[in-house]
């Protein structure tokens, strides 16, 4: 059942918190100057002389102790004269600058640099996330000072078991794993595709408050099949083609073992494998391990959530959305995802068999409309090819043209990776939508590679539709005081409540029905108001809000299913007698939270 009834908004909502609370101690198993090396304890300026004293850091520091608010303050003064200073400069220039500036923080002072992140969500997501991580990915090697995160490669076949005890943290919980072989919508990008997992969990740790020290983003190098990689002398992964078939199994699964013989209870997401991989591995593991796969899962319920949304936003009731045209382009891991939990979604509803329920939906790639005529049609696209001519004159391998002027759909979906493929043409085409407040979604990611522009679509496609793409746009000023409301409908809205709700259950698996009840929870998070006006997600502002919510709704249906064997003191039985707000409290209790501990040494 879907239940629009919103929880009320808490004080966590998009505010700003320096709380004073005195936290509990830390362990520390160094001293002296490792300490102020290490990003995980260190405080520079901040250790108050006690500690000093008692670390071994006296003489280390100038003597002078600054209190956590003024290092903040500091810091930010810093960003915000480079961000003047870079005004001028080209974008690449500019956000690259912002990039290193923060990244060299989180190299020194994880502390401070999550809180400045937590705080500055806004502002800073698009520089550690899309778009900016797609452009350090693709100068990674340049880039590179320190690593970050653990680098598993096809030559360490045989060694990854001991490998993975050179990790320092005893306990791991959430792993963001990527082979590089689809990195947003840029392509192979190799072992550059680290920056992925690092911005991934930059936001678990943002928006789930995942403690930063259990958290491991992963690269698996199997070769790299971009021919400038391999040529260029400063590429920093191996220099060979990509592994295929059963070599390339066998290095994910020899990861997938030692990950879950040292940490049995870590979850692992995978992001970024390209279309043949992605839904193969994700068959291959689900049911032994506790992982699921980002972008067709975690998409798949965010672009649910806005389909339902712009129903809403039509003002008919959900159950129309059985009647919705949509257009999906891109017939990838992201854009079957949607389509398949979208079907599950059309079948709960209206009590067809998914078969029934494929023929309101129109698939395109990268070869035009897809339908039973196809050439080695894919089995995973089978299902939604239609037969040719069901609608008039529309022929297999039809273009997105033709298909939005025949098809007249309420809603064109792009998840292609092409950038401006939603052309003047197209996107005028959609005026003459069956609906009266069409949408279009322009997931792909980063900006250059979204569908169209923000600003095209209103402009071409009129002021009336709604919509939403992957990287963020800025609100579009349509002239006399009105405003077109720019959504960002990117999987960052769930995989951190995922993690951290399946997480809390402590459930094995993650199954369809605790996706299902994540992409619920989003899709009831707006009010109508909201929704009328064209608001389709929460403001990033509100993540941990947002993640509090749907962790607690991932925790409920672990435990529905009977899979929830609870985490830390808290047992299955007690799971099970928590409200629906417990719940939400107990979530939002265990999410990490950046202050200083007070540092104790043992050896
Ligand atoms: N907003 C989000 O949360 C989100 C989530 C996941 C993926 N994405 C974005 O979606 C894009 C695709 O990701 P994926 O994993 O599905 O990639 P993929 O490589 O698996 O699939 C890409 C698909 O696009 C099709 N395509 C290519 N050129 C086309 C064209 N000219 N016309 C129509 N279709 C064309 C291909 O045939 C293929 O089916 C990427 O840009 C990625 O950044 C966004
Ligand atoms: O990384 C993102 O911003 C979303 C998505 O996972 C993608 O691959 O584009
Ligand atoms: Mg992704």
């Amino acid at each position: 059942m879907w239940n629009f009834a919103r929880i009320a908004a808490s004080s966590l909502r998009g505010t700003r918190r320096l709380s004073t609370a005195i936290p509990g101690p830390c362990i520390v198993h160094k001293r002296g100057a490792d300490i102020l090396h290490d990003p995980w304890f260190n405080k520079d300026t901040g250790f108050p002389l006690t500690e000093r004293d008692r670390l071994g850091l006296r003489g280390l520091l100038p003597p002078r102790v600054i209190s956590f608010e003024q290092q903040y303050e500091r810091f930010m003064q810093s960003y915000r004269s480079l961000e003047k200073n870079t005004r001028n400069e080209p974008e690449s220039i500019s956000s690259l600058s912002k990039w290193r500036i923060l990244n060299r923080l989180h190299d020194r002072n994880e502390t401070l640099y999550y809180r400045v992140l937590i705080d500055n969500i806004k502002d800073f997501a698009p520089i550690i996330y899309t778009p900016t991580v797609g452009l350090v990915c693709q100068n990674y090697s340049g880039l590179f000072r320190r690593p970050r995160g653990m680098y598993f490669s096809a030559k360490d076949k045989g060694e990854m078991m001991s490998m993975i005890y050179n990790w320092p943290a005893q306990q791991v919980d959430m792993i963001v794993l990527t082979d590089g072989s689809r990195i947003l919508g840029l392509g192979d990008l190799g072992v550059q595709g680290i920056g992925i997992p690092i911005g991934k969990l930059d936001m678990y740790v943002a928006a789930a408050g995942i403690n930063p020290q259990r958290i491991l983003p992963v690269m698996l190098d199997v070769g790299t099949n971009n021919q400038k990689l391999l040529e260029d002398r400063l590429y920093l992964g191996l220099r060979q083609p990509r592994l295929e078939g059963e070599e390339y199994l066998e290095i994910v699964d020899e990861f997938m073992e030692a990950v879950y013989t040292r940490w049995p209870k870590a979850i692992v997401q995978f992001e970024d494998f390209q279309f043949k991989w992605a839904f193969e591995t994700l068959q291959r593991y689900r049911t032994r391990f506790c992982m699921f796969n980002d972008d067709i899962q975690g998409t798949a319920g965010v672009a649910l959530a806005g389909l339902l949304g712009t129903v809403r936003a039509q003002g008919r009731p959900l159950t129309d959305f059985v009647k919705q045209k949509i257009v999906v382009v891109g017939a990838g891991s992201a854009g079957l995802g949607v389509l398949k939990q979208a079907v599950q979604a059309v079948s709960r509803m209206a009590g067809n068999s998914e078969a029934a329920a494929n023929s309101q939906f129109y698939l395109l790639d990268k070869d035009g409309l897809v339908t039973k005529a196809r050439k080695n049609l894919d089995p995973a696209a089978a299902p939604f090819a239609k037969d040719p001519g069901e609608i008039d004159g529309l022929a297999e391998g039809a273009n997105l043209l033709e298909v939005v002027k025949k098809v007249r759909p309420h809603v064109l979906l792009g998840l292609s990776g092409v950038g401006s493929i939603f052309n003047e043409e197209v996107l005028k085409a959609m005026r003459e939508s069956d609906s009266p407040k069409p949408a279009i979604f322009a997931m792909s990611n980063p900006t250059n590679n979204a569908e169209c522009t923000a600003a095209d679509a209103f402009k071409h496609a009129g002021e009336n539709i709604v919509f939403a793409s992957g990287s963020p746009f800025t609100n579009v000023d349509l002239g006399n005081g009105k405003v077109g409301h720019v959504n960002q409908a990117n999987n960052m809205y769930l995989f951190p409540g995922i993690g951290l709700g399946t997480l809390l259950s402590g459930a094995h698996f993650i199954t369809d029905g605790m996706l299902q009840a994540a992409a619920e929870c989003l899709a009831s998070y707006m009010t109508d108001e909201e929704v009328q006006n064209g608001i389709l997600y929460p403001s990033i502002n509100s993540i941990r809000h947002i993640t509090a919510e749907v962790g607690a709704a991932v925790l409920q249906a672990a435990v529905a299913e009977e899979l929830a064997e609870g985490h830390g003191d808290i047992g299955p039985r007690e799971l099970m007698h928590m409200s629906k707000e417990e719940k939400v409290q107990y979530v939002r209790r265990n999410m990490w939270y950046p202050i200083y501990s007070p540092l104790v040494h043992e050896k």
